[in-house]
């Protein structure tokens, strides 16, 4: 018996997507699901009530941040994340390692784990498999995800060969290492990067460990879309379908509905709230760079067709003055609106698969936003 259990409602009958009920621990989630980022045990600029209040089904957190600052040891004797940080709703939290990679010259990897020097203080540390998973016990996150490797953008055969093996023998670990199994699921995570045999390769010896769900690892690396879209669609079909598909770091709204159309069902993506403190913010009519002088004067919301609290109670004016005076509540303003467009748009095609009309969908929100299809 899983602690997370995946039930396949309906494939839309126009595009092979699926809706289905994520059962966990901390509740039913509803997919397809974009699952908002609060790496440091928290959505930036984001209190858990007004995650709830925009719709937010469940959270990512992330195990190497949390080890390095406070500490798995200080989050378990404060009763574990969920108390630690106010959410009662679904975790998932990464493995770590992918920003273990992304330390770059800072990491060395052997096959026991890897070794690094914290971003923090250069202090020297070393995660393997079984510290990822007993960070993760600690933490209490209801999926938690498998110490992996995820290869760069580009990288040579060679390379992704021994290192997606070197991720399945690391899977192994993992699953040796799960305490808790009754509360917690562990999901692999399918390497291979743009190669088609070895895809095919990491998917049959990762799908080969039984386990309650399955991540895509390995894209959203910096190759061009129509690669990914590619690699997805010779992807998903070697997954099982009573299971969930998680396509990790993605998340812009046409790769959120090209990915559903693919067959995934979770998600997950810094960008909404790392774009919001950057002023950017994603609307009907497509992105609204709202620092532009050509707002200054434009007393309209930042979406006519939003009903969030920002769009429904201030204007492009005043958070164009909030941007450029650097005031938070800026921050805070257009998170609340980007996190809550894109669990919008995860309703909306939750609602074209039930009606068997995705393709539809994505036509008329490509042309609205501005996407080429
Ligand atoms: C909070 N996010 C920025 C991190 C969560 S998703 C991180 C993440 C993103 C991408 N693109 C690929 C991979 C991958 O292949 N493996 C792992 N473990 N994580 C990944």
């Amino acid at each position: 018996m899983y602690a997370v259990r995946y039930e396949l409602i309906k494939t839309c009958k126009q595009s092979g997507a699926r809706l289905g009920r994520l059962h966990t621990p901390h509740g039913v989630i509803e997919t397809p699901i974009f699952m908002p980022v609060g790496t440091q045990a928290t959505v930036k600029a984001m209190t858990p009530e007004e995650l709830k209040e925009i719709g937010s089904q469940i959270i990512l957190s992330n195990t190497y941040h949390l080890y390095m600052r406070p500490g798995h040891d200080l989050v378990k004797e404060a009763g574990g994340l969920h108390k630690f940080m106010n959410w009662d709703k679904p975790i998932l939290t990464d493995s770590g390692g992918f920003q273990v990679f992304s330390l770059g010259p800072l990491r060395k990897i052997t096959e026991e784990g890897v070794n690094f020097r914290s971003h923090i203080d250069g202090s020297k540390h070393f995660i393997s498999p079984e510290k990822a998973m007993e960070i993760q016990n600690a933490l209490g996150s209801d999926i938690m995800m498998a110490f992996d490797e995820c290869a760069p953008y580009p990288a040579d055969r060679e390379y992704v060969k021994n290192s997606l093996e070197r991720t399945t023998r690391w899977l192994k670990r993992c699953k040796e290492a799960h305490k808790n199994t009754e509360n917690q699921a562990l999901f692999g995570i399918i390497q291979g990067g743009m190669y088609k045999d070895l895809r095919e390769q990491s998917a049959k010896e990762v799908l080969a460990v039984d386990l309650p769900g399955y991540a895509i690892g390995g894209l959203s690396v910096g190759e061009p879309k129509k690669l990914m879209y590619e690699v997805l669609e010779y992807t998903t079909p070697l997954m099982p379908v009573d299971k969930p598909r998680y396509l990790m770091g993605v998340g812009s709204p046409d790769d959120l509905i090209e990915g559903v159309i693919r067959g995934v069902d979770m998600f997950d993506c810094v960008l909404p709230t790392r774009i919001a403190r950057n002023g950017t913010a994603m609307t009907s009519e497509g992105k609204v760079v709202v620092r532009n002088a050509k707002y200054a004067r434009d007393f309209t919301p930042l979406d006519p067709e939003c009903d969030c609290y920002c769009c429904k109670n201030y204007t492009r004016a005043y958070i164009r003055h909030l941007v450029k005076a650097n005031e938070i509540l800026a921050s805070r303003l257009i998170s609340t609106h980007n996190l809550h467009f894109l669990l919008k748009l995860m309703e909306q095609v939750r609602q074209a698969i039930m009606e068997d009309r995705l393709l539809d969908f994505r036509a008329e929100f490509f042309q609205k936003y501005g996407y080429e299809l």
